[in-house]
């Protein structure tokens, strides 16, 4: 079984990953770090993603530079989405690959569904909600970023309307933890007894 779990930047996927990985001894796979594990150096898309972005995104230490490629690639569709043709259909095969080597639950992350293909090898796919406000607050006090980055990033995702129409489960998440625990139990045990898995 495959749930696939997706939702804006800082909505809070990754707390449900946690949950569903310790409550239910799921394989967390998330397209974020396997991005970053192919674009190390000798990673499957770090030559091509250095070819087409030139040395300026390099640094010393011949590591992709991830705070310079943002700047590029968020202040710029275009590049975005050449970064994006480079690294996700090597993202999706070792998603795919990774599914396939686990006898268990696997639950897939990614901010991107569309671009991502998450529907094609996930059995349900749950949307983690937020609103924009409490998703800024949370990103500029957790993690440093800025409004303006917040922002830019969010410019740059699916819509809250697109990301519900991709998906079969809502899951909000702007209360307190245990209240987004308890939508998770119950969403899992709905798929259970709807798919007799
Ligand atoms: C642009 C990069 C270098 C920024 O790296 P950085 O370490 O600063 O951020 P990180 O990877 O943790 O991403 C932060 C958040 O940005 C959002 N994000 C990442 N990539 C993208 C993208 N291509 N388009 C829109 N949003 C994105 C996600 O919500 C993500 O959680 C990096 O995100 C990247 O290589 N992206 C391309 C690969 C990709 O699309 N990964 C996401 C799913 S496959
Ligand atoms: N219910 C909650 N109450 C308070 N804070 C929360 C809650 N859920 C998540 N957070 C905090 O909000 C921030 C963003 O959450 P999280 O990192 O899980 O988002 P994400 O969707 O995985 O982000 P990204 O798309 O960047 O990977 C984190 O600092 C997290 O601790």
């Amino acid at each position: 079984m495959v749930i696939g779990v997706t939702g804006g930047v800082g909505s809070g996927k990754s707390t449900v990953l946690n949950f569903l990985r310790d409550g239910y001894r799921a394989q967390i796979i998330e397209e974020d770090q396997v991005a970053r594990e192919l674009m190390e150096p000798g990673g499957a898309c770090y030559q091509a993603v250095t070819e087409a972005f030139g040395p300026e995104i390099l640094a010393e230490d011949g590591q992709i530079n991830r705070k310079e490629l943002a700047a590029l690639v968020f202040s710029d569709e275009a590049k975005r989405k050449q970064l994006n043709s480079l690294t996700h259909p090597l993202v999706e095969r070792e998603v795919r690959r990774r599914i396939a080597a686990y006898d268990g639950l696997s639950v897939v992350e990614t901010a991107l569904p569309r671009e991502a293909g998450l529907r094609c090898f996930c059995d349900t796919v749950w949307y983690v909600h937020v609103s924009d406000e409490i998703r800024i607050a949370r990103l500029m006090q957790d993690r440093g970023y800025s409004r303006e980055k917040c922002l830019q990033v969010m410019a740059s995702q699916l819509s809250e309307e697109e990301f519900r129409s991709l998906s079969d489960v809502v899951i909000e998440n702007g209360g307190a933890r245990e209240e987004t625990h308890q939508q998770i139990r119950d969403s899992y045990n709905i798929f259970l007894k709807q798919n007799r898995f």
